[in-house]
């Protein structure tokens, strides 16, 4: 049986009480805490860096998921597996030499991931999906939580799910952005097992995982 996994996306958090915030996503049983880092530059918005994520992973027992948002990421590779990354993804539109960027984040012992923004082909992947631990669909454009789902990247997650069957990879799927109760079981159709919720997640934590492990059938 293929194991969905529910990532909280804390942008949408309440930070004046982050501590309390993570304590609940624990109690709650979400399985990773997906960390959005923006620099101002790839994406018109600014979050947390290196020395946060460190405090984060300080208080917290479940692994982190840094997703950067970062135009130059080869300089934030080390940064941000020193503070403790379980994985960390990379946008494709933001390097060239996206193979040796892979590269350096698993020389680092942690997952390497690429993310590609809504207007990028799953097909520009193709030649990376051997090397990769996962991808990242982004379903709204990168920078902001609460916007909504871009329909067409249903069809991404199709396209890769298909990909990695027959081509007999083991990469996970990850969709980030807009993802609520209502569509996310045509995301998990579609071949995403790993979701990432922010904004619909926090409205009511221990509300939207006990129905999100209803919708995946697993017993908590
Ligand atoms: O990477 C991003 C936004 O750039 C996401 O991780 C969002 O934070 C998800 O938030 P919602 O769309 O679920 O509110
Ligand atoms: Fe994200």
């Amino acid at each position: 049986m293929i194991q969905i996994k529910l990532l909280a996306s804390i942008l949408s958090c309440n930070f004046l009480r982050l501590e309390n915030e993570i304590k609940e996503i624990q109690d709650s049983g979400c399985d990773m805490l997906h960390l959005d880092i923006m620099d101002g530059h790839f994406v018109p918005n600014i979050t947390i860096g290196p020395d946060i994520v460190k405090q984060i992973h300080s208080i917290s027992n479940l692994a982190l998921d840094v997703h950067l948002m970062v135009e130059n990421p080869s300089f934030w590779i080390e940064k941000f597996a020193n503070a403790g990354a379980y994985s960390i993804s990379v946008h494709q539109e933001a390097d060239i030499h996206l193979n040796r960027l892979i590269n350096t984040i698993k020389e680092k012992k942690i997952r390497a991931l690429v993310s590609i923004n809504p207007a990028t082909s799953p097909i520009v992947l193709d030649y990376i999906l051997d090397y990769v631990d996962g991808v990242l669909v982004m379903s709204v454009n990168p920078g902001f939580g609460g916007q909504k789902f871009i329909e067409n990247s249903l069809r991404k997650i199709e396209y890769l799910a298909k990909y990695k069957y027959t081509n007999n990879l083991d990469y996970v799927i990850q969709v980030d952005g807009g993802v609520n109760l209502n569509n996310i079981k045509n995301l998990i159709d579609a071949g995403a097992n790993e979701i990432i919720v922010g904004s619909a997640l926090f409205k009511n934590i221990h509300e939207f995982v006990r129905k999100f492990k209803e919708l995946t059938r697993i017993v908590v």
